[in-house]
């Protein structure tokens, strides 16, 4: 039997964020493309390298990317709409970063060419990979679309590693998810496309066959999705295809994220030479296929949690596939990680601050790479040399079930005396209505924000500067006082109804919460790519979850003695603290959840406390978090809503609970979100022109909404009257008394001098609606 080790992906950004500084001198005009693009080679050079110097056998490459995979496979087969400056042949930076994140309409263009004039273009649509908290960019395609081959990336980047003596296995995203993936302009099927698309597909492979290439690996994430027969047959049509263009070029198939359960007759009939399978989130179909797949086929098994930052038990892996493997003697084996590193920090090396105790139990993309070549060795009849090493991982993986620091029984009594009545709000919202409105006293479309302000330079400065320990706290609170009361001041100097503090004083909503809550780590570069060039740190939850002291009172009180206006005390969700960090993999993920929920719980009820009326409850990630396939959904938004609404029923009915949520598709999960009873609900709408709105009306939407109508993506500045025809549209949809006036999502990756403008607009949008609605005494809304 063969054993290799094989990766699916490594992480792009960079150890030290190499990448994401590049990207913004470039964007910024401080830097030219010839130093971008040598930034970007010596990433995937020292990629490639240390996944060599690490034992890998099989390297991927074409994984990396200057800002997503998805756009870069778009560009690839000439998926480009027209009006980004690409006719034919190569792509342009300029025409690549305009798809990304489109460009302003007036002299400066916002793609770091410093002389262009822009046009004005939207960026595509950005949307969630799969269950994860990486954003691709939502292809589109034209109702005539063609296809053609701009330049060959996955042989470029094959010949680059090539010329470095590096042998490597390109990945190229599979047909069928990318036209899934992806929307056609006129509502039709993509997959009507395929056959379009299938000679773009065989000449790239052609090409590599070519140039040395001998397997390549082709990511079908779609297997993991319940699809149609439809959708099945484009696969099997897809590598048929494949399979009889370039005979001796071997693909391995990978779908990682979920099992292949129903598709996976499908995946094995496959001409194909190999099969991943992600043996985290599918641990029976791993041992059944290393069993009954066919012998002829490569398994890839996807050993290690690439979702997850735990230190694997190396022990517990060979006791399980040792005795299984010789049902494959004579056959050939992978052993990978369950999918991409992509979703893991760099490396450990920088976690000196970490509890000792739990940096050994931790594995980040470097370390995971180590952990497969020690179960290569073990499986390869050369255990000895390895046996300290396994013995470690055991000892890890043992002191981290024992450790006390991983249980309170606090925490566990708060669990066990859960009642139902805790998990809804004292009256129905009938109720609740005419109390708020009373001591809140609001107009019509009342006008609010999503939280954040801008995180300017200063800002983040004033933070690490702190964090250094060259800004004393007090002066770091002084001016975080004093950024929190100017933009109190212009808030009501614009009109704003409804008041935020700014969020200045966080680094991010999910990080700023666990910092201050028992049960979670954090770390100093645990940096994973979110979009672009932009990362978040997800904190890791290792243990049961508290809240040991009020988070966020003080700023609260603070802002609201600043101003009469009522003022939004703001707060992450349950759900989205989960779903954005690491989590423990020894309890139920809903356990997890509902521990949260009590600590956020407890800051609620004390913000009520404190004087606060509104508390709006972050909830952005409720849908990304929904299962892959639709017979695990009513599970999960069980758990999901009921520990939202633990988080939030503990206030008096007096008390406004606005929730927000963006990025989100809701037609299929509307009876969950009424099942929030949010007071108002905040989304993000601008770009679907208010269509996402119709699954509110449709169903009558009881409660109050806030459909966002500003675009917070674009440093484009909305006018008055495009925001005006907006609400005129959310008008048609819902009644105008359940209507509040926002922007999309929050504004802290935006400028002042963009956002000042906007918000501006957006007041004066909704004036004006109220000033016609007080004329015509009822606004017709075909007016
Ligand atoms: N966790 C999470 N997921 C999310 C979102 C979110 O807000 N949080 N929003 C959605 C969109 N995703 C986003 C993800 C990240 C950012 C973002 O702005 N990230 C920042 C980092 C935010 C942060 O952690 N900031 C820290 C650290 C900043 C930093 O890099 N500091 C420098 C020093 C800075 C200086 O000296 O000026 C350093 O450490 O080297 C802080 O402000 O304290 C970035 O990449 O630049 C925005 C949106 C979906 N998923
Ligand atoms: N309150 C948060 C903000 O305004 C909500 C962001 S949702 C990704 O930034
Ligand atoms: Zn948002």
């Amino acid at each position: 039997m063969s054993i290799k080790t094989a990766n699916l992906g490594f992480p792009r950004i960079g150890r030290k964020r190499e990448l994401k500084f590049a990207l913004e001198a470039y964007w910024a005009g401080r830097s030219d493309e010839a130093t971008l693009l040598q930034v970007a080679r010596d990433l995937r050079q020292r990629h490639w390298r240390l996944q060599q110097e690490h034992g890998i056998d099989v390297i991927p490459s074409n994984d990396f990317s200057l800002y997503d995979h998805v756009l870069d496979h778009a560009v690839m087969v000439g998926a480009i709409a027209d009006g980004y400056g690409w006719t034919q042949g190569p792509v342009s930076l300029h025409t690549y970063f305009s798809l990304a994140r489109g460009e302003r309409g007036s002299d400066k263009a916002d793609c770091g060419c410093a002389n262009h004039q822009g046009v004005g273009r939207a960026a595509l649509e950005m949307t969630k990979w799969f269950d994860t908290n990486y954003h691709y960019l939502v292809p589109e395609f034209d109702a005539g679309q063609q296809f053609s081959l701009t330049e060959n990336r996955p042989l470029d980047a094959f010949l680059e590693a090539k010329a470095t003596g590096i042998h490597t296995r390109p990945v190229i995203l599979g047909p069928v998810t990318f036209l899934k993936l992806g929307k056609a302009r006129d509502g039709s099927d993509p997959l009507d496309l395929l056959d379009r698309l299938l000679p773009v597909y065989r000449r790239i492979l052609a090409e590599l066959r070519g140039a040395g290439a001998d397997w390549v690996q082709i990511d079908e994430p779609c297997l993991a999705l319940d699809l149609t027969d439809r959708e099945r047959d484009c696969l099997t049509r897809a590598f048929t295809a494949f399979a009889e263009a370039v005979p001796d070029l071997r693909i391995m198939v990978a779908s990682y994220y979920g099992a292949y359960g129903d598709n996976l007759a499908t995946a094995l009939a496959l001409p194909v030479e190999g099969l991943h399978v992600d043996g985290i989130r599918a641990a029976a179909e791993l041992k059944q296929l290393v069993t009954q797949a066919p012998a002829h086929m490569t398994l890839s098994l996807g050993l290690l949690d690439g979702r997850n930052v735990w230190r694997a038990d190396l022990d517990a892996i060979l006791r399980e596939l040792g005795p299984r493997l010789k049902d494959r003697a004579g056959g050939q084996l992978q052993l990978a990680p369950s999918c991409s590193l992509l979703h893991l920090p760099y490396d450990l090396a920088d976690e000196v601050a970490l509890d000792l105790e739990l940096r050994t139990s931790l594995s980040f993309a470097t370390e995971k790479l180590e952990e497969l070549a020690v179960l290569k060795a073990a499986l390869g009849g050369n255990r000895e040399a390895v046996e300290t090493k396994i013995a470690a991982s055991v000892r890890a993986a043992a002191v981290r079930r024992g450790s006390r620091k991983v249980h309170d029984p606090l925490v566990g009594g708060r669990l066990a005396e859960l009642t139902p009545e805790m998990a809804k709000r004292r009256s129905a919202f009938a109720v609740r209505r005419p109390l708020q409105a009373d001591h809140l006293a609001l107009p019509p479309l009342p006008t609010t924000t999503i939280g954040s302000f801008p995180q300017t330079a200063e800002v983040r400065a004033a933070r690490a500067a702190h964090q250094r320990g060259e800004l004393s706290y007090l002066d770091y609170r002084a001016f975080l006082e004093r950024e929190t009361e100017a933009a109190i001041r212009w808030q009501e100097d614009i009109g704003l109804d409804v008041l935020v503090h700014g969020e200045f004083e966080r680094n991010d909503m999910v990080q700023y919460f666990a910092e201050q809550m028992s049960g979670f780590a954090f770390t100093r570069n645990g940096w994973v790519q979110s979009y672009g060039s932009r990362c978040v740190r997800p904190p890791i939850i290792f243990g049961d979850v508290s809240r040991p002291r009020p988070m966020t009172v003080d700023w609260a009180v603070f802002a609201q003695s600043k101003t009469s206006k009522p003022m939004k005390g703001m707060l992450t969700g349950p759900v989205t603290m989960l779903q954005w960090s690491f989590v423990r993999d020894d309890i139920p993920r809903d356990e997890v959840c509902r521990q949260i929920a009590l600590a956020i719980r407890d800051e609620v009820a004390d913000l009520e406390k404190a004087g606060i009326g509104i508390i709006q409850i972050d909830e952005p990630a409720l849908r990304e978090g929904l299962p892959l396939r639709r017979a695990d959904w009513a599970a999960y938004l069980a758990w999901a809503t009921e520990s939202f609404r633990l988080s939030a029923s503990v206030v008096s009915d007096s008390t406004q609970i606005h929730t927000h949520m963006c990025y989100s598709e809701f037609n299929d999960i509307m009876p969950a979100i009424v099942a929030l009873d949010a007071d108002i609900i905040s989304i993000e709408t601008s770009r679907s022109k208010m269509e996402l709105l119709n699954a509110f009306g449709d169903t009558h939407y009881p409660n109050e909404i806030g459909p966002g109508v500003y675009d917070i993506h674009s440093p484009r500045v909305p006018e008055v009257d495009e925001m005006v025809d907006l609400l005129r549209a959310a008008a048609e949809r819902i009644d105008l008394s359940q209507l509040w006036v926002n922007p999309d999502c929050g504004l802290k990756t935006r400028a002042w001098a963009e956002v000042k403008p906007a918000v501006a607009n957006m007041v004066a949008a909704a004036r004006l609606l109220r000033q016609r609605l007080a004329q015509t005494d009822g606004w017709r809304i075909s007016a």
